[in-house]
């Protein structure tokens, strides 16, 4: 296991907006392991996203350095694949065709269409949607349309699996339902993961670290949570976990005592 996969030293990230200058992310410094599943919390606005995009390589940062693999972040790769809040589903092709789309990119120039169709396949039974290969996004429901989203990042087979939110606009059953496939795939897959998150349960679930940001302007991580529960976890039995419980009280103790926003802002 790499110690430093993902290695971000003093990221800053300045936006020019027609206000002026807005200063985002101040002296960010993480590094990620190949294998850990990181979440990002923190109050809206902080600057969860902004530092996803900088991983993903969506964005550029003004100041400091940020390495995947061994090499410099310069732009958008499919080593690191990206799932967002809303899906992103192309609505004129079917759930087989939008991951199809992707693969043929990644590994169309030295596989045949064969290999590539097989690689869809997976992909999508991988997630449990062999069944809705030939429907099209609208024909399906919003929780089998991120994991359409989730199939399609995976299908790249990426390094790094970067996902901002990706089950926040679902009902609270198919957000568990889903996160226990996350779980699933990633002891599966033994992807690394960054994940932005507004949900306590959602990030002490999944996580090896919680990496909590302090509010904004020139946001960086005010405190990190190490999550040294067992896996595989079971939600049920990690309701009455006394260590579970401490966790999660560490990261509302962070955001609404440490961050707490003065109430105007709130
Ligand atoms: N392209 C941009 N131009 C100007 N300002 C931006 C840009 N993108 C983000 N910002 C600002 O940077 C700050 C951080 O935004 P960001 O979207 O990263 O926050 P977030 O923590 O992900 O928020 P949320 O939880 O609400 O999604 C905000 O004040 C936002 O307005």
């Amino acid at each position: 296991m790499s110690a430093k996969f993902i290695d971000i030293s003093h990221a800053d990230m300045v936006f020019n907006t027609k206000g002026g200058r807005f200063h985002a992310l101040s002296d960010v410094n993480l590094t990620v392991e190949q294998g850990e599943f990181i979440t990002l919390i923190g109050h809206s606005g902080c600057g969860k996203s902004t530092l996803l995009n900088l991983i993903a390589g969506l964005t550029t940062a003004t100041g400091g350095a940020l390495i995947c693999n061994g090499r410099e972040i310069a732009g958008p790769a499919p080593e690191r694949a990206v799932v967002f809040q809303n899906h992103s589903l192309l609505p004129w092709l079917t759930c087989h065709e939008n991951i199809y789309l992707a693969v043929e990119r990644v590994f169309g120039a030295k596989e045949g269409v064969a290999k590539l169709q097989e690689r869809t396949t997976a992909a999508l039974e991988l997630v449990g949607l062999s069944h809705a290969a030939n429907k099209r996004p609208h024909e399906i429901s919003g929780g089998m349309k991120q994991r359409v989203g989730i199939a399609r990042a995976l299908s790249m087979e990426p390094k790094v699996l970067l996902m901002d939110e990706p089950f926040g606009a679902l009902d609270a059953l198919t957000r568990a339902h889903l996160q226990d496939e996350l779980l699933r795939i990633v002891a599966a897959t033994g992807a690394t993961v960054v994940m932005v998150t507004h949900d306590v349960d959602e990030a002490v679930l999944l996580s090896d670290r919680i990496v909590m940001m302090t509010n904004g302007p020139a946001a960086t991580i005010g405190d990190i949570v190490h999550v040294r529960l067992p896996r595989p976890r079971d939600r049920l039995a990690l309701a009455q976990d006394a260590l579970y419980i401490e966790y999660r009280t560490r990261v509302l103790e962070f955001l609404y005592h440490r961050q707490g926003r003065p109430a105007k802002a709130a």
